[in-house]
């Protein structure tokens, strides 16, 4: 397949975003892509699901919470060697259950008003969906 023919993957992420204004970081599981590094929780958005039935199903099996609501924050892409990103970033306010590493990935709660996350590397594309999230709450 040549460059222009890639498809786009779309996937939803959901920034969890508590009453102390700290977010949720989540360490990828070995055997995916860039496994160790860490990301805003989420994955690839099912066909016929939308954004906030994928957010829902992927935060149920990756954290076992159950969320009833997101706020809609950005939409950014992202061309990566294994694939052509499309990211539809959710901040998610209420949710029941304690956030727990279900596929025994690691958690990290990371403050928003720190520079940068006290773990890495991050992601590339978790980046700008940070930026975003600050601009917006500062
Ligand atoms: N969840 C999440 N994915 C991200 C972020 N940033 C980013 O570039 N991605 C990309 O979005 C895609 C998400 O796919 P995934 O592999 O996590 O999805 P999944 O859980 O459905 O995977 P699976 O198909 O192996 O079950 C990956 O290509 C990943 O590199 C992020 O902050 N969070």
């Amino acid at each position: 397949m040549t460059e222009t023919q890639r498809s786009i993957t779309e996937v939803a992420a959901g920034i969890l975003l508590d009453a102390e204004g700290r977010y949720l970081l989540g360490q990828r599981p070995e055997g995916k892509p860039y496994a160790g590094y860490w990301e805003v929780p989420g994955g690839k958005i099912e066909k016929g699901e939308s954004v906030f039935e994928a957010l829902k199903r992927e935060l149920w099996e990756e954290l076992g919470i159950e969320i009833e609501s997101s706020e809609e924050l950005t939409v950014l892409e992202h061309d990566y060697p294994h694939a052509y990103v499309r990211l539809h970033v959710s901040i998610i306010r209420d949710w029941k259950g304690t956030p727990k590493g279900c596929e025994n990935q690691s958690l990290s709660w990371e403050l928003l008003s720190a520079e940068k996350p006290s773990v890495e590397p991050l992601l590339p594309a978790a980046w700008p969906m940070l930026e975003r999230l600050r601009t917006l709450l500062s």
